[in-house]
């Protein structure tokens, strides 16, 4: 039972945009409150690129999208919401005076979190009569993508309500990391802060300009970061003696010390003005949203590196990414209960995600074989053979392929795929699938496979079990009626 069916997020802007995107990607209604004449059209378009990011993340069966509700009061967004967002300016009077609000209006079991990016929970919910209810809910940009939500309660708040909002986050595919406690700016934000002051005291200094510094990262730490992150990644650094030896090599370094972290550089015009500059020439005329698109597609590739990574099984926001996914397919059921058997069954839409274009400038050759699988994936679901089912030692195995490339997949480009069974026995399916560009319906590539009914832990073939035979001989005798598709049996060099 899902813990979060409504949503209001209060406040429409970089984050409360986001968020809405986050809750409505995960089936959930949201209501909008913002006062800003063009929240409607901002939104709007923060939702095209999430969705364009999901798109490209994942092909697990995302739940209908919520239903998205522009609200003319802050009382009628919240009323009926099981979690109220607060994303309105970085400023304790008006977020507590928003945060009142809420309280009066929202329902008396309604999460309401707080987006700030610093501010204690214990003064925020200082004038709410009812408290137990109110922490920070600390995203990342974008929310849509970043999994991370620091959750801090203040000292109002009540540990159930914590347990309530890390059970929310998980079902929007976050990972709620709770905070023991509070303190200003929490753990990210310090650690952002602390890097910020000192790069701002680097391009001041002319030691480098902006460029050069986001190089040094994003050519080097940023990369181990994402994926180890920094205590981790230092115990390797530290050679096979490990932390003990990294600490004992680095950290005398640490007094001399290295950094400017204890003052502030003044932000006057000048510097202001010499930043922008560098910044601008580094964006090289590409406006926001063309960068948050590129910013996506780059998140998106990385998550897909990091759900491959540890031997397959997943690591870090990878794994979280995975086990997301393994319930989006779980929540499905057998996708497609009654399958339009007067035609191939389509089973998987996608589109060509960044990550899957290769120097050509197209979906390279292997994405066509994760779409191949994808679809045998989702036969096998509409048969019967599940997460569960194979979790209990059966599956059906690919022992055969045969992939004909008919046309080119290029970014984005909106594909589905079909499959017309050939024939079945009580171990063996054979079947040809199609990738078509969906918008003209052509075929892009076929392929003809074949798998086998394994014992998993034998290691060896066996026969189905009647209940999956039946629904597979289903399926068979619907599509013997129908025209052999072209390419069927076809060999390498074969004479057309
Ligand atoms: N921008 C960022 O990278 C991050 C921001 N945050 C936090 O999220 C919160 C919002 O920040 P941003 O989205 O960046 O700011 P923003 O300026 O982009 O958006 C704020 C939105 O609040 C709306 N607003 C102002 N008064 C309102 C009211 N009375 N009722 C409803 N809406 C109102 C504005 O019209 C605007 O759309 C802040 O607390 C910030 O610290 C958290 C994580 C990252
Ligand atoms: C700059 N910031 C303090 C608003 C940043 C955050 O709060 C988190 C982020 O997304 O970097």
């Amino acid at each position: 039972m899902s813990l979060v069916k409504k949503a209001a997020c209060i406040g429409g802007g970089v984050i409360g945009g986001a968020w809405v995107a986050r809750f409505a990607l995960a089936g959930i209604d949201v209501k909008i409150f913002d006062p800003h004449p063009e929240s409607e059209r901002i939104i709007n378009e923060v939702m095209a690129n999430a969705e364009r990011a999901y798109a490209m993340l994942t092909m697990a069966p995302l739940p209908p999208k919520g239903m998205l509700t522009f609200c003319g009061s802050l009382a009628e967004a919240v009323a009926d919401a099981d979690w109220v967002q607060e994303s309105v300016p970085e400023r304790l009077d008006l977020k507590r005076r928003i945060l009142t609000e809420i309280d009066a209006a929202a329902r008396a079991d309604a999460l309401i979190g707080s987006s700030t990016s610093g501010l204690l929970p214990t003064e925020l919910q200082a004038q709410m009569k009812h408290p137990g209810r109110m922490f920070v809910a600390h995203p990342y940009n974008p929310v849509y993508l970043l999994p991370l939500v620091e959750l801090v309660g203040g000292k109002a708040t009540s540990a159930a309500t914590i347990e309530r909002a890390q059970r929310g986050a998980e079902q929007i595919g976050m990972k709620g990391v709770v905070i023991a406690k509070e303190i200003e700016a929490f753990v990210g934000d310090r650690l952002l802060e602390a890097l910020w002051r000192e790069a701002l005291w680097l391009v001041h200094d002319n030691i480098c300009d902006t460029e050069t510094l986001d190089d040094v990262i994003r050519y080097s730490f940023g990369l181990r970061w994402a994926q180890m992150g920094l205590f981790e990644t230092y115990r390797i650094a530290g050679g096979e003696a490990g932390m003990r030896h990294f600490l004992a090599q680095f950290g005398p370094c640490l007094k001399w010390p290295w950094t400017k972290l204890t003052d502030v550089v003044d932000l006057d015009d000048a510097l202001v003005e010499k930043i922008g500059t560098q910044s601008d020439r580094q964006a090289a005329g590409r406006s926001i949203r063309e960068l948050e698109r590129i910013r996506d597609e780059n998140l998106v590739g990385i998550m897909q590196a990091l759900k491959g990574g540890n031997g397959g099984k997943g690591w870090g926001a990878g794994k979280l990414l995975a086990d997301f996914e393994t319930k989006l397919w779980a929540n499905a059921g057998g996708a497609q209960r009654s399958p339009d058997l007067s035609a191939p069954l389509r089973l998987v839409n996608t589109k060509v995600s960044a990550a899957w274009v290769d120097y050509n400038g197209h979906m390279t050759e292997h994405r066509y074989l994760q779409l191949f699988g994808d679809t045998s994936d989702a036969l096998l679901r509409m048969i019967g053979v599940d997460f569960t089912y194979v979790e209990a030692g059966h599956s059906y195995y690919t022992v055969e392929t045969h992939i004909r490339h008919l046309g080119e997949a290029k970014l984005g480009q909106e594909l589905f795929t079909t499959v017309q069974i050939i024939a079945v026995d009580d171990i063996r399916i054979r079947y040809f699938t199609k990738i078509h560009d969906a918008a003209s319906g052509k075929v892009l590539a076929t392929a003809e496979q074949l798998m086998l009914h394994v014992d998993s832990n034998a290691g060896k073939s066996v026969a189905a079990p009647a209940a999956v035979r039946s629904k597979l001989a289903g399926l068979a005798d619907a599509h013997a009626k129908l025209e052999q598709p072209d390419g069927l049996g076809r060999h390498v060099g074969q004479k057309r």
